[in-house]
């Protein structure tokens, strides 16, 4: 398989000016199939000119968007075809029935008259949407209407969605059910979910990365939090100076290892709570001294405020 049946989205130094103000500046990453990816900042870090770039609607002013290997700026069509995008404000027509604004948007994406039928069905399926079909937009609640903005995003069962909001405005019953439904979603596409909820992506997200003025500033997987679902986490210790990194490489669920000094090592690992005996096991068989061993716990809220404190005002 190559690199762009595995990646549906690469961006490379994507960057957009507006006038001489630069709102988001050199901007790299990827995501691969089956990632649901948050993309946090305070307001003004640049999340949704980020999202507008990223779905074709706005130009960048530098940099390269690949749409599952296809060059979005060169072939925008052939990679928009890939892409289902809910912005901030969903261009809803309050006037037409959830059917009718359906159909219209497969016929938008470019979808064959004999499919669109088919297709409106499915998506107002898993958008919990059955039942109102016939009723006009303007009459469903808001919650409602951000499944008829999520729905007209997949009608055309694109490989990656793009969320900018998605829950804005929601009371909390409706925030869990448009929650489950991005989770449903993340089976069969790749998701981008900006938000600057933190509970929505600790609940949804299977990485995370934090946006400040215009530049990406943080990343991780959500299984290396420490407030993560599965409780995967990092471990940091200090052993005599002979310790070698491959013996803790091998223990149960340590997915990688970070070496800080002579005998001094940090494991990431998916919440393997037996990890801590199991390296004290292996000093103990190895004969290394084990001076300090210390699970390290890093909280998103924590990391959030740290990176983006003061921020807020200075945006406004
Ligand atoms: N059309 C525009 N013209 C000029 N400046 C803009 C325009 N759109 C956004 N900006 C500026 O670009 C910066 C990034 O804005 P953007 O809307 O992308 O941020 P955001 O992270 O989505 O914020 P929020 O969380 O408030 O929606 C801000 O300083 C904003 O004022």
């Amino acid at each position: 398989m190559d690199e762009g049946q595995n990646n549906l989205v690469m961006c490379r130094e994507l960057g957009r000016d507006y006038g001489g103000q630069t709102a988001v500046s050199s901007l790299s990453f990827s995501l691969a199939r089956g990632e649901v990816l948050g993309f946090l900042g305070p307001n003004g870090a640049g999340k949704s000119t980020t999202m507008n770039m990223l779905s074709g609607c706005l130009a960048p002013s530098r940099g390269e968007v690949e749409i599952c290997g296809i060059d979005l700026l060169a072939s925008p069509a052939q990679a928009k075809a890939h892409i289902g995008y809910m912005p901030e404000h969903p261009p809803l027509y309050p006037e037409l029935t959830v059917d009718e604004y359906l159909r219209f948007a497969a016929r938008l994406r470019g979808l064959p008259r004999r499919r669109v039928k088919a297709a409106v069905e499915t998506a107002r399926e898993r958008c919990g949407l059955a039942d109102v079909g016939h009723r006009p937009i303007g009459q469903l609640s808001r919650g409602y209407q951000q499944r008829v903005g999520i729905a007209q995003a997949i009608v055309h069962e694109p490989a990656l969605v793009i969320l900018d909001e998605p829950t804005v405005g929601l009371d909390p019953n409706q925030v869990r059910e448009i929650r489950a439904l991005i989770q449903t979603l993340a089976r069969d596409h790749g998701v981008i979910l900006s938000t600057h909820i933190l509970p929505e992506v600790a609940a949804v997200c299977s990485r995370v990365q934090i946006m400040v003025r215009g530049q990406l500033v943080f990343e991780s997987p959500m299984a290396e939090l420490g407030d993560a679902g599965e409780g995967g986490g990092r471990l940091k210790l200090h052993l005599s100076e002979q310790a070698e990194a491959d013996p803790l490489a091998g223990l149960s669920g340590v997915s990688r290892v970070e070496t800080l000094g002579p005998g001094q090592f940090r494991l990431h690992h998916a919440g393997n709570k037996e990890l801590a005996p199991a390296v004290a096991q292996l000093a103990v068989d190895r004969g290394w001294s084990l001076y300090r061993l210390e699970p390290e716990t890093r909280d998103l809220e924590q990391i959030f405020v740290s990176l983006t404190s003061g921020e807020e005002a200075d945006a406004a």
